[in-house]
């Protein structure tokens, strides 16, 4: 569902994120150019463009692997801030603000495993980031550590049994049994992750960030490799963990069958700036989305950019719509 009754989108009414006139440089280059959008609660964002446009730095700048050169990141658990509460933390120099039921995070003042560790928000990579050696059933243990030392008061409870420790470990593995199941990996569960089929690596990937229970989860490419049956599986996870979980997904994709199909919300850039923002409709539709992504012939793109007053240098997608 794209929009409330009231008519205004999700995205607009109840963002749990918030990017706010993002730059990245990285010397004369601007990676992103003056970004902003917003990322709906519970819905599915899909980030877009074409090769070099910028997505995975966006990423990198969200899950604070980059350190934006400007702009700002909100992520609100629970509820979308206002924008004074916004105003009050950026000029008090705060990171963020936990509240009862709702709490505020200004993600470019965060370390990466604050950013995963306390503002939960989980990732994936593009070039899947498996232990490879441990089995199935250790990568998903391995991903609840956190909250297995939280349990520990990083003491030795554990070493004594203490029945905090127990509760908590017996929950760990139970979380990994039920996404084992999900993900259709039960039975691979004592297999090294290294020794699975190249699909079945990216669904364990998922379910080891899912398991650090994240607000919002953050897919680089996740059906980058897939065949058509194994994409078709990830629409229903990814529709099932929306719709079970309620976690909201952001997810960068060049697979337009898995784009068009699950997205509540499509958003596009080129060149690091974003050129259309809105349903997968209205983006399907949009001209210039059509002229600089989607593909439309070498001579019609001259045309298109003509008829619509930009100029995209007529570069190649390099997708596979
Ligand atoms: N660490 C870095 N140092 C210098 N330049 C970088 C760095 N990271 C990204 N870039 C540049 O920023 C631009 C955007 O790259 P980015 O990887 O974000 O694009 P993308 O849209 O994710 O591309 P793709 O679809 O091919 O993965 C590119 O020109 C890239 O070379």
């Amino acid at each position: 569902m794209a929009t409330l009754d009231t008519g205004i989108p999700v995205w607009e009414a109840d963002p749990i994120l918030s990017v706010e006139h993002l730059f990245m440089r990285f010397g004369g280059l601007v990676a992103v150019n003056d970004l902003s959008f917003k990322v709906g609660r519970g819905q599915i964002t899909a980030l877009i463009g074409p090769n070099g446009a910028g997505k995975t730095t966006v990423f990198n700048c969200i899950t604070g692997f980059y350190k934006p050169s400007e702009g700002r990141l909100v992520l609100g658990h629970g509820r979308a801030p206002t924008p004074e509460e916004v105003a009050r933390l950026t000029l008090i120099g705060e990171r963020g603000m936990v509240g009862k039921g709702s709490s505020v995070y200004l993600l470019e003042r965060l370390p990466d495993y604050r950013v995963s560790g306390e503002a939960k928000v989980a990732r994936t990579f593009q070039n899947i980031r498996l232990f490879t050696g441990m089995t199935v059933l250790e990568n998903l243990m391995v991903a609840q550590h956190n909250a297995l030392m939280l349990a520990s008061g990083f003491s030795l409870k554990g070493l004594f049994g203490l029945p905090g420790w127990n509760a908590a470990q017996r929950a760990a593995t139970e979380k990994a049994k039920y996404w084992l199941d999900k993900v259709d990996l039960t039975e691979r569960a004592d297999d090294p992750a290294g020794d699975l089929p190249y699909g079945a690596q990216r669904r364990l990937e998922i379910a080891r960030a899912m398991c650090s229970e994240p607000i919002l989860l953050c897919l680089d490419e996740p059906a980058a490799g897939l065949n058509p049956r194994e994409s078709l599986e990830l629409n229903n996870l990814l529709r099932s963990i929306r719709a079970e979980h309620g976690t909201s997904i952001l997810l960068i994709e060049h697979d337009m069958s898995v784009v068009m199909e699950i997205s509540d919300h499509v958003v596009v850039l080129d060149y690091g700036t974003k050129i259309s923002d809105g349903t997968p409709d209205y983006v399907k539709n949009d001209p210039r989305v059509i002229a600089a992504y989607l593909g439309v012939d070498e001579d019609a793109v001259e045309e298109v950019e003509a008829e619509i007053g930009i100029d995209t240098g007529g570069h190649s997608t390099g997708a596979n719509p």
